[in-house]
């Protein structure tokens, strides 16, 4: 039984596109902040359909330029092990919605290892991606502080399924049980595509504030199972919290059993 964390709050939207609305212009916020605090800034980002509506949303939002996105790192938190390119990236996905719009650093932007790469670069085994990408969240953390070769990012996002699943951390998985913060293969994922690389619960504990966005019906029996003290292994929303803050932001459908 893993115990709610004392930092976590949540916030009731009225519908999805208002909780993407409000995540994004919220990251937009958080990063500004990060950058006037340590002169840089962390986000991890996250696939799905409200993980892409927010970056939509951060897009289209007046306050956008408010962050230096040059000074912007950005990592994620999970990925399909697709081939570069591939639509159902969540790399693309991210660059459609948002990145190839913002002045970034390119050498800020850390995609993880896509299944065509070359095979020393993680191509062709997820595992070997897994490791690659781990080695860069390494070398990371000794720019941006970390510790167990984890950056301490400012902000990661996480979407969750109606089984509770976050990044692609699934309940009583190889993934779940993964006891260490690390970057990890995902074979036989039960959501499409089946292979992924994902960050581990513990590693994604080291951000400073984790973000559960969520929306519709179908995520509330999980979102309501994780509330009231269920374990990360049977619903790993539960193992979602920030070294400084876990914030759920949601619609009034996902939150209507809580
Ligand atoms: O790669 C992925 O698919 C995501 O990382 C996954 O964890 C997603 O965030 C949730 O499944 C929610 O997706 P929806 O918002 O589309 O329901």
């Amino acid at each position: 039984m893993s115990l709610p964390p004392s930092n976590r709050e949540v916030v009731v939207h009225p519908d999805e596109d208002a909780t993407a609305t409000d995540a994004g212009e919220r990251l937009i916020t958080a990063l500004a902040a990060a950058q006037a605090a340590r002169g840089t800034a962390s986000v991890v980002l996250t696939g799905g359909g409200i993980g892409i509506a927010m970056l939509r949303a951060v897009a289209a939002s007046g306050r956008r330029d408010s962050v230096d996105w040059g000074a912007v790192e950005v990592f994620w938190g999970d990925e399909r092990f697709v081939p570069a390119g591939d639509a159902e990236r969540n790399d693309a996905q991210a660059r459609e919605a948002l990145l190839d719009a913002l002045p970034l650093d390119a050498g800020r932007v850390h995609p993880m290892p896509a299944a065509d790469a070359p095979e020393e670069a993680g191509g062709g085994d997820p595992d070997v991606a897994a490791d690659v990408y781990a080695k860069t969240l390494s070398a990371a953390a000794s720019r941006l502080v970390g510790d167990e070769g984890v950056p301490a990012f400012d902000v990661l996002l996480a979407g969750c399924g109606p089984e509770g699943h976050v990044l692609s951390v699934f309940p009583d998985s190889p993934a779940v049980h993964a006891g260490s913060a690390g970057v990890v293969a995902v074979r036989d994922c039960p959501k499409p595509p089946p292979t992924r690389v994902s960050l581990t619960l513990p590693a994604a504990r080291h951000a400073r504030e984790v973000w559960l966005v969520a929306a519709g019906a179908g995520k509330a029996e999980a979102i309501a199972r994780a509330g009231h003290g269920a374990s990360e292994v049977d619903v790993p929303i539960a193992g979602l919290r920030g070294t400084e803050r876990t914030l759920w932001l949601l619609d009034a459908e996902a939150a209507a059993q809580l």
